[in-house]
């Protein structure tokens, strides 16, 4: 997806160790993944190893840059409350959580800044978990400069770092790492259907399940430890390795659907590569520009217009969508077409949806019976899977068929009747393209959630490859290890596992303010 180019590298900054945002350090539980996470994190910061600044009070502009009618800038960390105080001249602190107009003055010169809506948000009950203060300000840049100047110069408080408010929301338990990577989508969706699957992710679905599923195998290791330990005892219950076997096989069957069904979550992250194609002339680059609204594509009656690859990003009946345009297939051309037909059969490959076209005034010439002889053939005998493509036969020119005259031939394949001229039968490819493109992405408003990244994948198929070790009747010690190694996968997929690399990864999409 687009990234702001503005969004620089983020470093990671620890939380400061003081004392309430870590409650649950007072009671460690070391077989607590999440709590292990937690333990690395804070005792890199102890060991001092932590990034400079750890214990310092940001601050950032939340909102969007430029002239805007509110700008909302915000403030986290232990003096967040006194830098209140300081720019509100006021020796209390508003009621929590309520908003209350102030009048905000440069500390510095005691000059007026702005009337201003400020919110005090106590930790832990705030975003981040740290106290913190959100400033709704008049959006000019003259108020936006002065308040965050004025910020800057409160002792204890310095500029936020791309990404650090969720960073810090992140190492104090208010986000797992599942969620972390939904804010980050929801910030960057173009589309309906990319803002619903962000919402369901930050909402913590994909998170549960997964959590689910680590009870599951939580679960399945205390049974086989307990046969470990009281194998010989009369006492254990009987069949308590068989129910063990029963859930961990079920586990099974369920991640193996989840990852039947990872890609398309992944398509629907970062766009379902869609590619027009057809014999020249059929008026592929005519409906390129129709479908992405702007003239994308040079459309001329001359075969053989088109010839490099073009590929736009759409939202396409709220997907988000990579149409590529390409150079109409036929042989025997000079070299530069050959190229174009050669660009345009690979990209034909990596096609998620093929849009295939003709000329439904010229279906007996031999460049259309050979496309569908070929292109459309082939596809359709491809088995149906996740990973087979789709393809949608549209028939264009409509316009040019006589209303008595016969209709396209009895022979062909399911198709639509589409007029790019007119723009007939353009209302019923959309809505086919909506269906199709469902099918790829997966649908946001209903089902399993989502494996939206490579990362997710990855630890769903090192939990399968783990668990296909688990094999009690052979060896007991070597299953509970295959059991250890499967639940390590699922708790760092929500709980990151603790190593810097991924969460720089994940925490490199959000901005300064985020
Ligand atoms: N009558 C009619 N003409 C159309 C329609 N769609 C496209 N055309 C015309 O068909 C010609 C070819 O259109 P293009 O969009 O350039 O076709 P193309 O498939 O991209 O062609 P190449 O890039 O050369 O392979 C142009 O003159 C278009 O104006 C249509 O629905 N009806
Ligand atoms: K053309
Ligand atoms: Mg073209």
């Amino acid at each position: 997806m687009v990234h702001s180019p503005t969004c620089p590298h983020p470093r990671f900054l620890l939380v400061p160790a003081s004392e309430p945002q870590f409650p649950h350090l007072q009671t460690p539980d070391p077989g607590d993944p999440v709590w292990n996470v937690r333990w690395a994190l804070c005792t890199r910061r102890s060991s001092g190893a932590a990034a400079p600044g750890s214990g310092a009070t940001i601050f950032a502009l939340s909102s969007g840059q430029g002239r805007c009618g509110i700008a909302v800038i915000r403030t986290s960390g232990p003096s967040s409350g006194h830098a209140l105080q300081i720019l509100t001249a006021a020796r209390d602190l508003p009621p929590a959580r309520h908003a209350s107009l102030r009048l905000l003055s440069d500390p510095r010169s005691g000059e007026p800044l702005d009337r201003a809506l400020v919110l005090w948000f106590p930790g832990p009950r705030s975003f981040t978990g740290e106290d913190c203060v959100e400033f709704h300000v008049h959006g000019g840049p003259a108020v936006v400069s002065g308040v965050l100047q004025a910020l800057g110069s409160v002792p204890g408080l310095r500029p936020a770092e791309a990404g650090e408010f969720t960073r810090r929301a992140f190492a104090n338990g208010k986000l797992n790492l599942t969620e972390v990577e939904g804010l980050a989508d929801l910030i960057h969706a173009e589309t309906e259907a990319q803002r619903r699957q962000a919402l369901r992710q930050l909402d913590g679905e994909l998170g549960h399940l997964c959590r689910g599923w680590a009870e599951t195998l939580t679960k399945a290791l205390a049974h086989v430890e307990a046969y470990i330990d009281f194998g010989e005892d009369d006492n254990l219950e009987e069949g308590v390795l068989e129910q063990a076997d029963i859930e961990v096989r079920a586990l099974e069957v369920a991640l193996g659907a989840h990852l039947r069904d990872a890609r398309r979550g992944q398509r629907l992250r970062s766009g379902a590569h869609v590619v027009v194609t057809g014999p020249p002339n059929a008026g592929k680059s005519s409906l390129v520009n129709l479908l992405s609204r702007k003239p994308v594509s040079i459309v001329s009656p001359e075969p053989g217009t088109t010839r490099d690859v073009l590929e736009t990003p759409v939202d396409l009946a709220g997907f988000p969508v990579l149409l590529s345009d390409t150079a109409g297939l036929r042989e025997g051309v000079g070299p530069v077409e050959q190229e174009g037909v050669r660009r345009a059969r690979e990209r034909l490959e990596q096609a998620d949806l093929i849009l295939a076209m003709l000329d439904a005034s010229d279906l007996a010439s031999p460049s259309s019976c050979n496309f569908l002889a070929t292109v459309v053939a082939s596809v359709g005998a491809q088995s149906p899977s996740d990973s087979s493509q789709r393809l949608l036969l549209v028939l264009n020119k409509s316009d040019l068929l006589s209303p008595e005259g016969p209709g396209p031939r009895p022979d062909l394949p399911p198709h639509l009747l589409l007029s790019c001229l007119t723009g007939e039968g353009l209302d019923g490819l959309l809505e086919a393209l909506r269906k199709e493109l469902a099918a790829v992405c997966g649908d946001p408003s209903t089902g399993s959630p989502l494996l939206t990244r490579a990362r997710h994948q990855h630890h769903l198929q090192g939990c399968l490859d783990a668990l296909s070790h688990y094999k009690p009747s052979k060896d007991l010690a070597l299953a509970a290890e295959a059991l250890r190694v499967a639940r390590g996968h699922l708790t760092r997929l929500t709980g990151g596992g603790g190593t810097e690399e991924i969460l720089d990864i994940i925490f490199r999409d959000f901005c300064v303010g985020k």
